[in-house]
């Protein structure tokens, strides 16, 4: 089934929309399970997508989003401002204000944020800001404002999620480790899994965490991240076996400081859609006991971004 646009927005060329009507997961879901990194696209109509974006999305309401946590068996969400909206983030909160405390939020600001916004924002249930270096989805913001942003949010409590591929690690090393916050780094800073997992590049990002204990990872997107797969779908229960042994060592070199999220409604995949409930099939595969998946998924992401029920329990 076709995914729409609306409010007159075309969708990119040879764009996928997300999978309808996914499997139901196999693998049972611990209580309080977060996904810890999806988005919502629009509607294109009530939210209109950002005049600087790199790609224009089929929408992906709130409603879908919170229909899907149901079916796969997730507690709650953390979304994520995707590209597409830019600085715009009133589709993100407006997701959050309707979660019912379900869900958080980690948003794009620009230097001009004022801080009674932030104030709203952290009300509504923001915990962090987004900092994006993939250059095909963003152009370039100088590091300075970048930094006086990360200084400003620090007081709230939040921190800083980054997104950037393996080659740009060690350029980016000095602000990275500058940054005065809790960091997550998105899909373990894209490793080319082509590579050796005890290669030099992927020791590098292992250093990265090894060295500055501020620093998670979300441990998501194998199917962003595989080369040659077998995708997550028509059944698969053994996919992107190239991106297990990269996501397993982050999980049991760092089992306190790893998060998962499904990253839907996935933009931006050339190859294929995945089915939800084939992804969250694949999460024992990385974390292979009891102890690592509720860490993963329930520990870690309520540590982060609901400290107060576990504070109050
Ligand atoms: O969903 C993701 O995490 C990855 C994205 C999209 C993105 O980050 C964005 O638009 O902000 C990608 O690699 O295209």
């Amino acid at each position: 089934m076709s995914q729409p646009t609306s409010g007159g927005f075309e969708k990119t060329p040879g764009w996928l929309d997300w999978y309808a009507g996914p499997s139901k997961p196999k693998f049972q879901l611990p209580a309080n399970s977060v996904d810890a990194h999806c988005h919502v696209f629009g509607p294109g109509d009530r939210f209109p997508y950002a005049p600087e974006r790199k790609y224009t999305p089929c929408d992906a309401s709130r409603e879908q989003l919170f229909a899907l946590r149901n079916h796969l068996g997730f507690a709650k969400n953390v979304i994520v401002q995707a590209t597409c909206h830019g600085a715009d983030n009133r589709a993100l909160l407006d997701a959050l204000t309707h979660s019912g405390n379900r869900a958080r939020g980690v948003v794009t600001v620009k230097r001009s944020v004022s801080d009674e916004e932030l104030q709203a924002m952290h009300h509504a249930g923001v915990r962090g800001v987004r900092f994006n270096f993939v250059k095909r989805l963003v152009d370039f913001t100088p590091k300075d404002e970048l930094m006086e942003i990360a200084a400003r949010i620090a007081p709230l409590g939040w921190h800083v999620v980054i997104y950037f591929e393996a080659v740009d690690l060690p350029e980016l090393w000095d602000f990275f480790t500058a940054l005065p916050t809790t960091v997550v780094v998105d899909h373990m800073g894209r490793p080319d899994v082509s590579k050796p997992v005890d290669g030099p590049e992927f020791a590098l990002f292992l250093k990265f965490m090894r060295e500055h204990p501020n620093v998670w990872s979300k441990v998501s997107c194998p199917e962003r991240l595989s080369l040659d797969g077998p995708p997550a779908l028509d059944g698969e229960r053994a996919p992107y076996r190239d991106v297990v042994p990269f996501a397993r060592k982050v999980v049991e070199t760092f089992p306190d400081r790893v998060l998962w999220g499904t990253d839907w409604p996935h933009p931006n995949l050339k190859g294929h859609m995945p089915d939800d409930g084939l992804l969250v099939d694949f999460i024992p595969h990385i974390a292979v006991t009891p102890e690592l998946q509720r860490k993963l998924l329930v520990g870690n992401p309520n540590r982060l971004y609901w400290p107060e029920e576990i504070e109050g329990s």
